[in-house]
């Protein structure tokens, strides 16, 4: 396949998709960011996107994920709302397993993926890709990629994906016909239209496990601190996911520097993100 210019996302540019709070604003305004995360076997993946989409700004989070994982998330943030209710921007599929989707599950992730709202699909909701309604973005990693490719009868290995990853994730966006996020230690963040961004990691501490479920909930809590632009613009989705990946990459350079350079943790990378908010904003 070959190889186009991929542009790169700055600091100036990640700045500009930062929503402010104003004096006339109220936790609704603000934006509320719904996830449909985690599992009995994967409840962390529900609590670390959930603490991420907190930590990112909106103006609430509410989780709609299975009943058992319900306490592992208000355990650790008792201010995420678990009653069903308004929701802007949902994040879907972090922590299942598309193999054993129960019939509530299923029920829940396409209820909101009918409703026309902007959707972040991950991990175990990757496969529902096709009946979004609303401005849509896929984050896979390259296993996922291919498989999730091979299952729409385009031949796709993992090694093919990570010989040609920014290849791999346009074509996944023109034959989806979705927003694509292909992570990696370079990360591509691409559109049906041909809008291209590669991000660099900023630190291969990055590379451990719940990261991609923190990133997750970064790109959701910005889809619904913009949900008015989405609702008329939803080609924004790809700068907006491009301004997640920024943040995610910074956040991992600030916590790896706060221990001089050590590794980090998923908790720690959150931990991070509402520096790198307030220092775009500042
Ligand atoms: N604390 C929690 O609750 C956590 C919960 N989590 C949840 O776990 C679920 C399973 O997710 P998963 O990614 O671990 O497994 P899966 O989807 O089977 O893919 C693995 C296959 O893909 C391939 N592969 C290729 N490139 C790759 C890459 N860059 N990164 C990784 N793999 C790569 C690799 O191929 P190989 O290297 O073997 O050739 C391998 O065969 C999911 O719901 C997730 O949200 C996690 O977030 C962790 C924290
Ligand atoms: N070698 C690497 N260097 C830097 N970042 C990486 C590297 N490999 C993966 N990443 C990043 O780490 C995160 C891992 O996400 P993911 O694969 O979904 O893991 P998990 O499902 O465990 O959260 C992604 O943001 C990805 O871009």
């Amino acid at each position: 396949m070959g190889r186009d210019s991929w542009g790169q996302w700055s600091a100036a540019e990640a700045a500009d998709w930062i929503r402010r709070p104003a004096a006339d604003d109220d936790k609704y305004r603000r934006g509320v960011v719904g996830l449909f995360t985690g599992s009995a076997e994967y409840p962390g993946a529900a609590v670390l996107g959930v603490e991420a989409a907190h930590r990112t700004g909106v103006g609430m989070v509410r989780y709609a994920g299975p009943k058992a994982v319900r306490a592992a998330v208000l355990a650790h943030r008792p201010e995420t709302v678990v009653q069903p209710g308004r929701v802007q921007a949902w994040v879907l599929g972090s922590g299942l397993d598309a193999g054993h989707r129960s019939f509530l599950t299923s029920g829940e992730l396409q209820h909101a993926l009918a409703s026309g709202l902007p959707v972040v699909l991950d991990a175990g909701a990757l496969d529902l890709v096709g009946t979004h309604t609303g401005p849509t973005v896929i984050t896979p990693h390259a296993g996922e990629l291919a498989r999730l490719l091979s299952s729409r009868e385009i031949d796709a290995t993992v090694d093919d994906v990570r010989a040609d990853p920014g290849a791999w994730a346009a074509r996944a966006a023109r034959e989806l016909r979705v927003v694509t996020l292909l992570k990696g230690a370079t990360t591509y963040v691409c559109d049906p239209e041909g809008t291209r961004f590669a991000l660099h990691a900023s630190t291969h501490w990055l590379a451990a496990a719940g990261t991609g479920d923190v990133l997750a909930g970064i790109l959701g809590a910005l889809a619904a601190t913009h949900h008015e632009i989405l609702s008329t613009d939803a080609t924004a989705l790809t700068r907006i996911a491009a301004t997640a990946v920024f943040v995610h990459g910074e956040a991992a350079r600030l916590a790896s520097d706060h221990v001089a350079g050590g590794p980090i943790t998923a908790l720690d990378l959150a931990g991070a993100i509402p520096r790198v908010v307030g220092s775009l904003l500042g």
